[in-house]
């Protein structure tokens, strides 16, 4: 009988580990290589990964569907679920035999609510994650440096607040055994060719320049960029595409703060309200707790 095993360690670089098992290859098809630092070909470890990027269309949100495909179990993570497609995420785990482990947060989401507390009451046994920085509540709270395993594949968790205080882009492992090439669910720190907005949730353009280049530009050029948002209907980029090309953050510090601070002028998101409030619950609506 297959059973969960959450392994919260701190080994010598002072991260924590969340844990699950090990698996065998399994073959998905992967697009041409391009100049500017983007796909490989196959590699043993790329055919491990399950990848599905799923959208929700009122908030224009990616939800990202990761799975050790050939682990017996399959486990499966979901990163950025929302509440309104949580049946269709979970219809779509079950066809595919997959058992959800985790579902997972960037940040504290201002314009949706999270569905992780629906999938929590919907899937025995999975756990809601956060970052402790986010000040919000989930079963599981983590830290920069943290790794969060779904059989042998591991995302490791990066701080890149500036959108909100408690933003972490959660990036795909570094190691033979991990996909290459690497992919980083950036939240809404980095947007395909912009970034999230810095005006709440303790915002900071100085913070969010700083974050990006400091945490996500310094990964291989080739990683690949999939944000939580966007807008205009791209899906992908990488990290050597957005340093070449994207519009805010090419810019020097200065330049890009006066653009957050002064032009951006967003209207704030229709559901703010109600999205803080459920959101510091990892979506919950009524008052329960989703952890102790
Ligand atoms: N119109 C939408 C909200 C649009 C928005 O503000 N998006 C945020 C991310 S969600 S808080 C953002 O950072 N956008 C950056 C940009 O440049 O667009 C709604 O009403 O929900």
């Amino acid at each position: 009988m297959f059973k969960f095993r959450f392994m919260i360690r701190r080994p010598s670089i002072y991260a924590r580990t969340f844990h699950l098992s090990s698996f065998s290859p399994k073959s998905i098809n992967l697009p041409l290589k391009s100049q500017l630092g983007s796909y490989s070909t196959s590699s043993q470890s790329q055919q491990k990964l399950f990848f599905r990027q799923l959208f929700e269309t009122e908030s224009s949100t990616y939800t990202y569907l990761l799975a050790d495909f050939s682990h017996p179990h399959k486990p499966a993570i979901l990163i950025d679920p929302v509440d309104v497609t949580v049946d269709r995420d979970l219809y779509l785990v079950k066809e595919l035999g997959l058992k959800l482990i985790y579902a997972m947060n960037t940040h504290m989401h201002a314009d949706h609510v999270t569905g992780s507390a629906l999938i929590k009451s919907k899937v025995s046994g999975s756990k809601s994650i956060i970052s402790k920085a986010s000040g919000a509540k989930a079963d599981l709270l983590v830290e920069p440096g943290d790794k969060v395993h779904f059989g042998d594949l591991f995302l490791e968790v990066r701080a890149t607040p500036g959108h909100t205080l408690g933003c972490v882009t959660y990036v795909t492992g570094e190691g033979p055994d991990q996909p290459q090439p690497r992919m980083a669910f950036t939240g809404d720190a980095l947007l395909i060719r912009g970034c999230g907005r810095t005006d709440f949730q303790g915002g900071s353009s100085k913070q969010l320049y700083k974050s990006v280049h400091s945490q996500i530009f310094t990964l291989p050029k080739d990683t690949l960029i999939y944000p939580t948002h966007d807008y205009q209907g791209f899906t992908v980029s990488t990290v050597g595409e957005e340093m070449q090309y994207n519009h805010r953050l090419t810019k020097d510090e200065e330049t890009f703060t006066s653009i957050m601070e002064t032009d951006l002028k967003l209207p704030y998101p229709k559901l703010m309200d109600k999205a803080l409030r459920a959101n510091m619950i990892c979506g919950l609506q009524d008052s329960t707790s989703v952890a102790d």
